[in-house]
């Protein structure tokens, strides 16, 4: 299958390099002249417009967009969605608000899949897990490259109708967000209490037959073999925060009570405002995480 993939930073480079792996042909575009110099290297047709990349996929054209979340979806899709036919499938593998997906699905003219992905950069090796909304012919089109983006074939699927790919994905990021506040709580008491501990080594065990083993918990272990037991420089000042924001928004919306996810986002803003750098340990260690999983910037103590 030909793929056309507009954003080519940490995740689309990875949704195009494991496509070129399955052996689809890619048609490539960032705003970025270094990083479709980069996909060219790689195998990639890079294009230098939106408008060259329609072209160059003719009839029956898919795009997969990774781009930031927000307006750069929109200006993608004002620019793309004219240039492509009837038949176009468009995916949104970014962390794009579910009504937003279900705005687009109606407002342009294409077949649109949002798509939720998780997996982080580690997904270059592995693949991600891909939750999918929208029509079922198109996402049924796609399951090729569904299958090479994602770790197989049991690691995409179709969620239901537009906006439940991203709605499900918000609620993945909730979840997330309380794993890391409750490990971070957990080592925490371990790195204050009564005991002189080697955060890693406890780590490492529980990673190994432990009820509580996870890749959070993994990632916990890498912090700590790199940072050391006390974490060293990792600030507390835990960024992000829009995708918890909506999941919390959305409980009090339907009225399902998410007190735990609601704690992490508050302990999130909590961290911010404190601003010293110093504080919780639990908030440092989710600062930390959030480089393991998604390779965001680490705030470091000044
Ligand atoms: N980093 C992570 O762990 C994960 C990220 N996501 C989501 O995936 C999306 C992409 O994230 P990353 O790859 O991490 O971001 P990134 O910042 O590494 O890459 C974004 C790329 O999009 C390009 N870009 C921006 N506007 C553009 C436009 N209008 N046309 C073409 N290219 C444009 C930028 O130049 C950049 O190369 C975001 O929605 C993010 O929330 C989802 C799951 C995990
Ligand atoms: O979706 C993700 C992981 O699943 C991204 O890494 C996202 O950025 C995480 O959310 P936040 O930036 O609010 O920590």
């Amino acid at each position: 299958m030909e793929l056309g993939v507009v954003g080519l930073g940490r995740m689309g480079r990875i949704v195009v390099d494991r496509c070129l792996d399955a052996g689809h042909d890619v048609v490539a575009f960032d705003i970025d002249a270094d990083a479709r110099a980069d996909a060219a290297d790689a195998g990639a047709t890079a294009v230098d417009s939106l408008p060259d990349l329609a072209a160059e996929l003719g009839d029956d054209p898919r795009v997969w967009l990774m781009v930031p979340a927000g307006d750069p979806v929109d200006a993608a899709l004002d620019e793309l969605v004219p240039e492509l036919g009837d038949d176009a499938i468009v995916v949104d593998g970014g962390n794009s608000h579910f009504e937003d997906s279900t705005r687009r699905a109606d407002e342009y003219d294409v077949a649109y899949l949002d798509c939720g992905t998780s997996g982080g950069p580690a997904g270059a090796e592995h693949g991600f897990s891909l939750m999918v909304g929208g029509p079922e012919w198109a996402y049924e089109e796609l399951i090729p490259v569904f299958d090479a983006v994602a770790t197989g074939p049991a690691g995409h699927d179709r969620m239901g109708p537009a906006g439940s790919g991203h709605y499900v994905k918000m609620v993945h990021n909730g979840v997330e967000y309380a794993l890391m506040q409750t490990y971070g709580e957990g080592f925490e008491l371990l790195h204050e209490g009564r005991y002189d501990l080697d955060l890693e080594a406890v780590a490492r065990t529980w990673n190994n037959g432990a009820v509580i083993r996870s890749w959070l918990l993994e990632l916990c272990e890498e912090a700590f073999r790199e940072e050391g037991s006390d974490l060293g420089d990792v600030a507390d000042h835990v960024a992000g925060g829009s995708t918890g924001t909506w999941t919390v928004q959305e409980s009090l919306e339907q009225e399902v009570p998410l007190p735990l996810i609601y704690q992490a986002l508050s302990e999130r803003f909590g961290s911010r405002a404190s601003g010293d750098g110093e504080g919780r340990f639990s908030r440092r260690l989710a600062n930390r995480l959030r480089y393991g999983f998604g390779r965001h910037d680490v705030a470091r103590k000044e």
